[in-house]
């Protein structure tokens, strides 16, 4: 161990001494192009030494003897000195047996030994013995097959998800390994590591297909922020630190939506019709007015035949371009005809080419000709278009005709009030299929275009701030992951975001370009997507190499998947294959007995995964007499100090109410999910929120109303009861729903 550490050390040493020496040849001096390879040197040096940092804790795992005596140690990352091959990388193919090779199909190995190491020491050392002849009586004792993976488990949490490197069981590390093209769908109940297998497929992926990710990059999209959180260090763990992580509603570039719809409004919002409503919202952006229209131009007057405008129409429509670039077509179409009437004007009948251009050209700047060319035809922006169509009841009316008039009504929204965000997460997608139609707008003809609606030009304005707060948070973030915040700041980073972009890393590119295609997209809680949010992320994946996570049985959202055919199958036609993970890591058999009969109730046909760990307090109920007072007593008392971590998971239509209350009483709790929420002592979420998280302890408040708040109740409430990894409780002011006639009841409070 200590010749790793110390060759280690070396590395770390030469790679700062090569990093020092780039930085310190002059700030922004010489040519652009030296100081582009210098940057890029210097990123490239600062990525190999935050590797070498992130690999300090476990550097080496595993020890595999094989059958002709000789051995290989495997770790995070690989190690050699001299041509020697002193670590193994655990994604290399000779890595493999230490995930797969079991009694029955040693592959070659004698002994898996399991290392456990703190502070650069072996702590404890666990063996899978493989050749039971050759074992001498020592050996035999020590025989201990899931011992790494169950001390593993029984730590307590830290409120970030950890790597499994060295304990990776031979079902994950098929599915971490599978082949990079096509879609894999992992589906799974909960617990059972789909996310954490999901990440270090990732870096396997990175690992095995380093030279075409490193261009196109790979996209981890999460169902929240919080979820983000939890799992961001995950991968800078393993030394991969160049992989987007996003939200849905952090898709369209600019934006970051966290507020979500109610369920109706979300189930329309994502039907996959939608897709039609935007297309007719652009068509009805694309006028010919009732009768023809007079243009003022003072000296004299032009009149402009609907008929004009109706073929103008017909022939930008046939120029098969997107609506900003067909704009060209119409215009050029209704200025030639005004010119023709503008000579006329000036007693000239007939006019020659290079006249009809200038004639254009003047009549373009006229004001009257420019209202009237920006109301039959506008430059429009997704977020003019969006906000156009849901304040207007008449344009909603035709572009959802599809739909019924409760539904249209669902969408309709008031305008944006300045400070407050207007998008909600299931915009995004809309947003994003806007702008496949309207194409871009050159920004020289926003600027020159300034007739456009005054509230549409505040909502773009607002978008762009958007944006640069967007980049700046961002740039925060990728430097806080990457440990460069000593190098770069981070203004200068969000600068480069949106201007220069020769220095940045793949991922740092792809997030603020709405049109880059990923090499590999991993979806995680993918069951949540709705068919226009899948619409979004097809998109970023044309090549279609994708692993998509989740749990049928987890759907939450109104508006999310119910088998994974129908929302794979018209990608891919029907090409996708799917590997299912059948072992629950986090739950004890006996929550998780608790959590079946739920899953019961919402499907008898489908298995819940077989618990690994059992020995848990059996699960209780505590009624009380008002549910903020009372919840807020059970929680003190259940804090037992020692460090772990509780979730309280409440309806959403309670939440504020419950989190204040939680948060005044408790001390360290926290409402909501904060910047903070994963480290407090105690945290206050629905359950949407705590999709994908996992916690020491779960009480969960008021279990009826969960149930009966969504059309998706029963599968809300087994998520909630499925995320504890220790002790579950159960806060109740009405009787408890049949189906959680298990639990233990504790005497009730006043
Ligand atoms: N092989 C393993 N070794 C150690 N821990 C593991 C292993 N597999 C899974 N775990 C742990 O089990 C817990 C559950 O994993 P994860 O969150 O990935 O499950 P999931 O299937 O995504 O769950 P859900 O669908 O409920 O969100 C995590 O703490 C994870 O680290």
């Amino acid at each position: 161990m200590s010749r790793l550490y110390t060759r280690l050390d070396v590395l770390r040493e030469t790679t700062q001494r090569s990093l020092d020496q780039v930085l310190g040849q002059g700030g922004s001096g010489g040519t652009h192009q030296n100081r582009s390879e210098r940057d890029s040197m210097a990123g490239m040096y600062a990525a190999r030494l935050s590797r070498l940092w992130s690999v300090e804790n476990g550097l080496c795992f595993g020890r595999l003897d094989h059958t002709d005596q000789t051995s290989l140690y495997i770790g995070r990352i690989g190690l050699s000195e001299e041509e020697r091959r002193l670590l193994i990388d655990w994604r290399a193919p000779v890595a493999q047996p230490f995930y797969r090779a079991t009694p029955a199909s040693p592959m070659g190995l004698t002994r898996r030994r399991h290392l456990q190491t703190r502070d650069r020491r072996v702590v404890a050392v666990n063996d899978d013995l493989f050749d039971l002849e050759g074992l001498t009586d020592a050996d035999r004792a020590t025989l201990n097959g899931e011992a790494a993976l169950l001390a593993a488990l029984a730590e307590k949490r830290t409120g970030r998800m950890r790597d499994i490197v060295a304990t990776i069981q031979s079902e994950q590390d098929r599915i971490i390994r599978a082949d990079l093209p096509g879609v894999l769908v992992v589906q799974g109940g909960p617990g059972t590591g789909k996310t954490v297998v999901a990440l270090h497929r990732a870096a396997y992926l990175l690992y095995t297909h380093r030279e075409r990710l490193d261009r196109r990059g790979v996209l981890i999209i999460g169902p929240n922020l919080t979820f983000l959180r939890y799992i961001e260090q995950v991968l800078p763990s393993l030394g991969e630190t160049d992989v987007l992580l996003m939200t849905i509603g952090e898709m369209f570039p600019g934006l970051t939506a966290t507020t979500r719809d109610r369920p109706e409004t979300a189930q329309v919002k994502g039907d996959a019709r939608m897709a039609q409503v935007i297309a007719r919202a652009v068509r009805d952006r694309q006028r010919v007015p009732k009768r023809s229209v007079e243009l003022d131009l003072g000296k004299y007057k032009l009149f402009l035949d609907w008929r004009v405008c109706d073929a103008a129409r017909t022939k930008a429509v046939r120029s098969g371009r997107l609506h900003n670039q067909a704009r060209a077509v119409f215009v050029r179409h209704i200025l030639n005809k005004l010119a023709r009437q503008a000579a006329k004007h000036m007693g000239r009948n007939l006019i020659d080419e290079d006249e009809l251009a200038d004639l254009r050209e003047e009549l373009r700047t006229e004001p009257a000709v420019k209202t009237a060319l920006n109301r039959l035809w506008p430059y429009l922006t997704p977020h003019q278009l969006l906000l156009g169509l849901f304040t207007s009841r008449e344009r909603l009316a035709y572009a959802a005709e599809a739909f019924t008039r409760e539904e249209r009504a669902l969408m309709l929204r008031e305008p944006p009030v300045r400070g407050r965000s207007w998008y909600t997460e299931s915009d995004v997608p809309l947003l994003d299929e806007a702008a496949e139609l309207l194409g871009e707008i050159d920004q020289s003809v926003l600027v020159a275009t300034a007739l456009q609606n005054e509230e549409e030009l505040a909502a773009a304005r607002e978008a762009e701030e958007h944006e640069r707060r967007y980049e700046l948070t961002y740039a925060r973030e990728v430097l806080e992951l990457t440990g460069l915040s000593d190098m770069i700041d981070a203004e200068r980073l969000a600068e480069r975001h949106r201007g220069d972009v020769s220095h940045l890393t793949t991922a740092e590119r792809a997030a603020t370009d709405r049109t880059w295609a990923f090499g590999h997209v991993i979806v995680d809680e993918a069951q949540e997507l709705s068919p226009m949010a899948w619409r979004m992320v097809m998109r970023r994946c044309p090549a279609r190499s994708m692993t998509v996570v989740g749990d049928i049985a987890q759907t939450g959202s109104s508006a999310g998947g119910r088998s994974w055919g129908a929302v794979l199958d018209p990608y891919t036609g029907g090409r996708w294959r799917e590997e299912r993970l059948t072992v629950n890591y986090r739950t004890p058999a006996e929550i998780m007995a608790l959590a079946a009969d739920v899953l019961a109730s919402i499907d008898a046909s489908l298995d819940p995964p077989d618990s690994v760990r059992e020995g848990a307090a059996p699960p209780w109920s505590q009624q009380v007499g008002t549910l903020a007072g009372g919840l807020a007593k059970v929680v003190a008392a259940e804090l037992d100090g020692s460090g772990g971590t509780m979730a309280v998971l409440v309806p959403e239509s309670a939440v504020d109410e419950l989190g204040a209350a939680v948060a005044a009483a408790v001390p360290g709790a926290v409402a909501g999910p904060s910047a903070t929420a994963l480290e407090a002592p105690a945290v206050v979420l629905t359950v949407a929120d705590a999709k994908g998280l996992e916690f020491d302890a779960v009480i969960v408040a008021e279990p009826e109303r969960i149930l009966t708040e969504s059309p998706r109740g029963a599968n809300d409430l087994y998520v909630a009861l499925t995320r504890a990894t220790r002790g579950l409780g159960v806060v109740h002011t009405t009787s408890l729903p049949p189906v959680l006639s298990r639990l233990t009841a504790r005497p009730p409070l006043p």
